[in-house]
């Protein structure tokens, strides 16, 4: 579904050296994928899933989106939010429901719709309060509701639950997974919590910085729900320690 080739971002920061951001980067998504983005602050995830969503160009390659060429950013299908970014004076129903407005769905087959992603996301009985009278992470799944009442095709997300407490984090996460099962968008997800990709990645892409390459494409062989202790999903998650070189190796050197 997602085909990229080669695309390379190079950012003219207006000092005497440029920031290449992304280096030849190729990878290919397939329809109703999880795929989760992984890598230290710097290594160009945030550049490569604008990139993807059409919100900026590369500066050589490209990115297919069945098929076509990706030139702009397509609100039909794509959703995408990185903080809460809700409307303060619209309700939890009347956030849900702006993406259905916008495509110009009668209101109330729109309600209808927002209601039963307010429900989806766990906010019954919050329908009628406002942003700010919400905590971040109801605030959160408002968002998410309103990224899948447009029900779109592909999802790409920027490090959604960054700001949240464990708690709220393992929630959402949870209920990010139910929804996916349930629609099957293709997912883009990106994360620098390394057990985050563990747990919801069907792959996880893990890239490098100072140039942004990816470093290595690591399946993850584990069926949903998973189990944050299971002796799988640690030995997964090991393998991502290994891969971004944050286990510490075997051997000790002693110096006198
Ligand atoms: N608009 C811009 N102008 C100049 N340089 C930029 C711009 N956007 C990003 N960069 C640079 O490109 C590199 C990659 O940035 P990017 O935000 O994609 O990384 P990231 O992996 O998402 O980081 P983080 O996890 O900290 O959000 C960084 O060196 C950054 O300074």
């Amino acid at each position: 579904m997602i085909v990229v080739q080669g695309v390379s971002k190079v950012y003219n920061s207006g000092r005497a050296e440029k920031i290449t951001a992304l280096r030849d980067i190729s990878l290919n998504i397939g329809s109703g994928e999880f795929a989760c983005i992984l890598g230290p602050s710097g290594c160009g995830k945030s550049t490569l899933l604008n990139i993807l969503a059409g919100f900026e160009r590369p500066s050589s390659g490209e990115v297919l989106i069945n098929g076509r060429p990706v030139t702009g950013s397509d609100p039909r299908n794509i959703a995408i939010f990185q903080s809460y970014g809700l409307f303060p004076w619209r309700t939890v129903l009347g956030n849900v429901g702006f993406g259905l407005e916008v495509k110009g769905v009668p209101r109330p087959e729109r309600e209808k719709r927002a209601r039963e992603m307010v429900r989806l996301v766990g906010l019954e009985g919050f329908e009628h309060h406002y942003p700010h009278e919400l905590s971040g992470g109801m605030q959160q799944r408002v968002a998410l509701a309103r990224a899948l009442a447009v029900e779109p095709e592909i999802l790409f997300l920027d490090e959604p639950f960054g700001a949240l407490d464990t708690f709220t984090r393992f929630r959402l996460q949870e209920e990010l997974i139910r929804l996916w099962l349930k629609r099957r968008p293709t997912i883009v997800f990106v994360t620098h919590d390394l057990e985050e990709a563990v747990y919801l990645a069907e792959r996880i892409i893990i890239m490098s910085p100072h140039p942004g390459r990816i470093k290595t494409i690591l399946p993850v062989p584990l069926g949903y729900p998973r189990d944050r202790t299971a002796y799988d999903f640690i030995k997964v998650r090991e393998q991502v320690y290994t891969e971004l070189k944050l286990k510490p190796t075997e051997e000790v050197e002693y110096y006198i």
